[in-house]
């Protein structure tokens, strides 16, 4: 199967973010990631709901939002109204976690929960039935242009038997650090679903980075 890429679109040139995501629409881009970030889950501050419901006005991508926010509650009706298709919460970050998927799903949005790589998967045994899908942090939230993290691999294994346990065939979405040298262990571990920051946007041929990618 190919492989889907979303590429993270905090690697772009932010003062022409429109072509930017039309190169890599172009390009084959499967679903456009944006990351939100709030100074105080993550040391870094990005985008909002304005930028998300400017895209949703400019393209009919798929918009995958990964909320790196302190009690993301407080935001999650404001992201489903500017036109998010998928959000993720950060289980480290949100108190209630059941209550807080049930406010994405309420509004007909995919519910995703994102995992810090030193929180152990079992965090996710008791909202299963609730997640549409799995993101699996691959470096520490907060940056693009990190490393991966070698021990994710494993980790992502361990998420792939637990939901193949409980019957759950939904993606695994890896996140930071995905590149040529990193990209097929994590496909082989049991990733589905792979963001790309920087080896997307910093590569002139965009088409040529996302193939390559692809494996195609
Ligand atoms: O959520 C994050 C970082 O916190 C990611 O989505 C990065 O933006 C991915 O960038 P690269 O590691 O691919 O450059
Ligand atoms: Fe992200």
């Amino acid at each position: 199967m190919v492989r889907r890429i979303a590429p993270s679109l905090l690697a772009a040139n932010f003062a022409a973010l429109a072509s930017e995501v039309e190169s890599v629409e172009q390009a084959g881009a499967d679903i456009l990631h944006i990351d939100v970030m709030d100074g105080q889950f993550v040391p870094n501050i990005t985008m909002g709901t304005n930028v998300v419901s400017a895209l949703r006005s400019y393209t009919s991508s798929e918009l995958d939002v990964h909320l790196m926010v302190e009690r993301p509650d407080r935001f999650i009706e404001a992201f489903c109204e500017a036109g998010a298709d998928c959000i993720s919460v950060h289980a480290e970050a949100s108190p209630h976690l059941h209550r807080t998927l049930q406010l994405i799903k309420e509004k007909k949005v995919k519910a995703g929960v994102a995992l810090n790589p030193a929180t152990p998967i079992e965090v996710i045994k008791h909202v299963i039935d609730d997640i549409d899908f799995l993101l699996i942090m691959t470096v520490n939230p907060g940056f693009g242009g990190q490393s991966f993290i070698p021990q994710m691999i494993h980790k992502i294994k361990e998420a792939r038997e637990l939901l193949n346990a409980f019957g759950k065939e939904i993606d695994i979405e890896v996140d930071g650090g995905i590149n040529m040298e990193t990209i097929e262990a994590c496909e082989e571990a049991g990733a589905t679903l792979f963001v790309a920051g920087s080896a997307v946007f910093n590569e002139k041929d965009r088409a040529f980075a996302i193939n390559q990618l692809k494996g195609i």
